[in-house]
């Protein structure tokens, strides 16, 4: 089967909303060479990302005319690179910027945290780790996913003084508020560990996915913050931009991603880890409230 590009799908959803009926569209597109199962499930894929755009399936164009609208100046998460400074005011801290993607928005952080928070944050996660838990878009709830042999546990939000310290400075940061963030993900990489290439955000064709998104909406951007390095190996890899980023303590990799579509290019993974341990904390970014 033709598998729908992103064009096709905002071509689509443009015609949608510019009053053309699901039929019309249909038969315009068999004309166009559009085989009939193509077509059946190229409409099908926009319905569903209609009803995950609005909670409609039968939504009217000018609802999802809207929001593409809001899509195309939807306000993100990140730092404020205007006169591209060496150095960004985190509150409490100097961050340096170490390097910059455009497409897709990446940044290296350097001196974002200190080698005490690092230990600390380890040190009250250490007790605390499982084996890592994805959330599962199939049913909404969670799973152990054979992708990611890393340990993981969550950090409730503001809950001590050190988690706090780090929301605030990250919201300064990534000019994002505090309270769209999730609670931090610290994550131990043993040897052999990794975490294959993956979107962070949740696909909107899974069926669990409306039930994820009513606890803040989609996530738009990630923080990947390295506490501790391993002796090779680890990591954090783009493959569809080539880029490679050292887990190097004290220093992050943030990017964001407009909208839950591969054209965002935000594939990305934990390399293997190869001798020693790697240690992160992950702050995920939501387009609103996190609950
Ligand atoms: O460990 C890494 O380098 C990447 C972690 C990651 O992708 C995540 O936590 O979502
Ligand atoms: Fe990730």
């Amino acid at each position: 089967m033709q598998p729908i590009s992103p064009e096709l799908r905002e071509w689509i959803v443009a015609q949608l909303a510019a009053g053309h009926s699901v039929a019309a569209l249909r038969q315009s597109m068999q004309a166009a060479g559009w085989h009939d199962d193509a077509t059946t499930a190229a409409l099908a894929e926009v319905e569903r990302s209609v009803t995950s755009r609005t909670g409609d399936p039968a939504a009217s164009g000018a609802a999802v005319a809207k929001s593409v609208a809001a899509d195309a100046n939807k306000p993100l998460p990140g730092p404020s690179l205007e006169g591209s400074p060496l150095y960004l005011d985190a509150g409490d801290r100097r961050v340096q910027v170490l390097q910059t993607v455009q497409h897709p928005r990446v940044v290296v952080f350097g001196n974002l945290l200190d080698a005490a928070e690092c230990e600390a944050l380890i040190e009250a996660a250490r007790a605390r780790l499982a084996r890592s838990r994805t959330v599962e878009t199939k049913t909404g709830g969670e799973t152990l996913n054979a992708d990611r042999t890393s340990d993981g546990m969550f950090f409730e939000r503001g809950e001590s003084e050190l988690v706090q310290r780090l929301e605030a400075r990250i919201a300064r940061l990534l000019n994002w508020p505090l309270d769209h963030g999730e609670g931090l993900q610290i994550l131990r990489y043993s040897p052999g560990a990794q975490y294959r290439p993956h979107y962070d955000y949740f696909d909107p064709r899974e069926p669990g996915t409306p039930t994820i998104l009513r606890r803040g909406g989609q996530r738009v951007g990630t923080l990947v913050m390295y506490l501790q390095e391993p002796e090779a190996g680890g990591a954090t890899t783009f493959p569809d931009i080539g880029l490679e980023v050292a887990p190097v303590r004290g220093t992050a990799v943030f990017f964001s991603y407009d909208r839950p579509d591969p054209a965002t290019r935000t594939l990305h993974g934990g390399a293997p880890v190869m001798a020693g341990e790697k240690w992160v904390a992950t702050k995920w970014l939501r387009e609103r409230v996190f609950t």
